[in-house]
């Protein structure tokens, strides 16, 4: 059995990336650099700016990586709580996504971002999520040069959830997590499993990138509102 959870840096990470793209803003406009658009202004590598900005990001990588440690911790203990037994543990996957880093492709280095997206290098462990009621994936990464060594991050969305709400149902919802315990309430509509992109395509369109070691089937499904 795998227990699987889903976090980021719970905001703290994009609030820093805001901090450090209104400074980048800042600066684009002293030095008089033309933009083709505001949204593109950057930070000049080797800067103080440039590297406050990587020092911030790998804090918030840290802090995301160790908040799912101790989540995880926490479902250990609940579960093994509700079985009234101790879980024993044989594998544990702690994945990044959404993150940059400096690495070296094709000779040479560069910095890489990866949204949506995993690391895949040969032998990286991985996990690709499906959706509330599809199927997840836990995989170890080729190295696929051509990716620059990623793999995407989940299926990703069919549909906005503004698009959701509109297409489907409450009872759509209840019919694509038949057999799979979850909580049935309208906050999750815009969740249900047909908003995503079919994660079996999207697996089957990444098998350069990754292969896989095991596809997980729901039992039950928890998630935040
Ligand atoms: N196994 C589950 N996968 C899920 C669930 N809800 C969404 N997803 C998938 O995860 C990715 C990544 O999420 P994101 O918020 O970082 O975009 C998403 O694209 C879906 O494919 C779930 O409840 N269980
Ligand atoms: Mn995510």
């Amino acid at each position: 059995m795998w227990l699987f959870l889903h976090s980021g840096s719970r905001g703290v990470g994009n609030k820093i990336a805001q901090h450090h793209i209104r400074v980048a803003a800042e600066l684009c406009a002293k030095w008089w650099i033309d933009l083709p658009d505001r949204d593109l202004a950057y930070l000049v590598e080797g800067t103080p700016e440039f590297w406050a900005y990587v020092r911030e990001l790998r804090w918030a990588q840290e802090f995301a990586r160790l908040n799912r440690e101790e989540m995880m911790d926490r479902v250990v203990t609940a579960v093994a709580e509700h079985m009234g037994e101790d879980v024993v543990e044989a594998e544990r996957v702690n994945c990044h996504h959404n993150f940059t880093e400096q690495e070296t492709h094709f000779g040479k280095s560069v910095w890489v971002s990866r949204k949506g997206a995993i690391r895949a290098r040969a032998g990286d462990p991985g996990l690709i999520p499906g959706s509330m009621g599809t199927a997840s994936y836990v995989v170890v990464g080729k190295g696929d040069p051509l990716s620059l060594c990623s793999s995407p991050h989940g299926a990703g969305r069919e549909h906005s959830r503004t698009a959701a709400r509109k297409l489907f149902t409450r009872d759509q919802l209840r019919e694509s997590m038949a057999g799979i315990e979850y909580r049935d309430t309208d906050a999750f509509l815009d969740e249900i499993p047909a908003a995503y992109k079919d994660i079996d395509r999207v697996m089957a369109d990444a098998a350069d990138l990754v292969e896989v070691r095991h596809v997980l089937h729901q039992l039950v499904n928890v998630k935040g509102d």
